[in-house]
C-alpha cells in the first residue's frame, strides 16, 4: 500500500446552529479560509433543505445527516435528498453493509451522473474513548474497530470515510492514499476539548494523511471567527510546505 498521500488538507467549517442569520455570519467571517460548508441535524432540522440550499451557494455542501437505518428507508431518504445536491454526505458505517450497498446505489440512480455526492461513512464517533466505546458492546479500541468499520464501509460502496485524527495514519497504512478521508475531533493547540475525545491538532491531522478536517466550535465560539478560520487555514498551509 502506497500509505500516506501528499496532497493538501482542506477546511470544512460545522456550521452547527439553528440560526439562519448567525450561520450566514460565520460563513462571511470564514470567507475564504473554509473550503466547504458542513450543515447537519441542528440546522436542518431547526430550518428544512430549502434554507440549507439558499445557505451553501458558494461552496460545496457537506449534509451530514448521519443515515442509519434499514436500507430501504436509508434508499429512500437518499432518493429523497437529491433536489439538495450536497457534495458529501454521511451515512453510520455500523448500519452494516447492506445498508451502505443501498445507500450507493441510490446515489447511482437518483443523482445526476455529474454530480454524485462523496458518500462517507461514519466510523467510530469522536466523542468515544474506548472506555465509552466498549460500553457500546465492542470489544476491540476505537483503531481496531475503525479499522473494521473502514474496511466493511469501502467495500460495500463508500466513497470515503468519517474518522477521528487518531485513525488517520492507521486507516492510511491499512487502505492507501485512495478513500477519502474526513476528519472532526480537531482542536487547535489550547482549544477546548469540549465533548470530543479522540482529537488532534489541524497540522497533526495534516501529517497524518486527513484529507479534509471539520472544524466547529473553535472557529465558531471564538471571539474573532474569521481571525481563527483564518489561523488554521494558515496552519495547513505551512505544514504542506514542511
Ligand atoms: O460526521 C461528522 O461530521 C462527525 C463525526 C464524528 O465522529 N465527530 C464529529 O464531531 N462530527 C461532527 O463534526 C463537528 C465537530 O464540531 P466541533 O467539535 O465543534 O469542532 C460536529 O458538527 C459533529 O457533528
Amino acid at each position: 500500500m502506497s500509505g500516506r498521500r501528499n496532497g493538501p488538507t482542506r477546511l470544512i467549517l460545522a456550521v452547527d446552529t439553528t440560526d439562519p442569520i448567525q450561520a450566514a455570519s460565520w460563513l462571511e467571517a470564514a470567507g475564504s479560509s473554509c473550503d466547504a460548508i458542513k450543515l447537519g441535524l441542528e440546522f436542518t432540522y431547526a430550518n428544512g433543505f430549502d434554507a440549507v440550499k439558499r445557505l451553501a451557494t458558494d461552496r460545496p455542501l457537506f449534509l451530514d445527516l448521519k443515515l442509519h437505518d434499514i436500507p430501504n428507508t436509508v434508499a429512500a431518504a437518499i432518493r429523497a435528498l437529491a433536489p439538495v445536491r450536497p457534495a458529501m454526505l454521511t451515512i453510520h458505517a455500523a448500519g452494516g453493509a447492506a445498508m451502505i450497498e443501498a445507500a450507493r446505489d441510490a446515489i447511482e440512480t437518483s443523482f445526476p451522473p455529474d454530480e454524485h455526492p462523496i458518500l462517507l461513512a461514519v466510523t467510530v464517533l469522536t466523542s468515544l474513548d474506548a472506555e465509552a466505546l466498549h460500553s457500546t458492546g465492542v470489544a476491540g479500541g476505537p483503531r481496531q474497530q475503525v479499522l473494521r468499520l473502514g474496511r466493511l464501509a469501502l467495500a460495500a460502496g463508500a466513497h470515503g470515510l468519517v474518522c477521528s485524527p487518531h485513525e488517520v495514519a492507521p486507516l492510511r497504512d491499512a487502505l492507501g492514499a485512495d478513500p477519502c478521508l474526513v476528519v472532526p475531533g480537531i482542536r487547535p493547540a489550547g482549544a477546548a476539548t469540549d465533548d470530543q475525545k479522540r482529537i488532534m491538532t489541524p497540522a497533526e491531522a495534516h501529517r497524518a494523511g486527513a484529507d479534509w478536517i471539520v472544524v466547529g466550535r473553535p472557529i465558531t465560539r471564538a471571539a474573532d471567527p474569521g481571525a481563527m478560520a483564518a489561523a488554521i487555514a494558515a496552519e495547513l498551509a505551512d505544514t504542506i510546505l514542511e
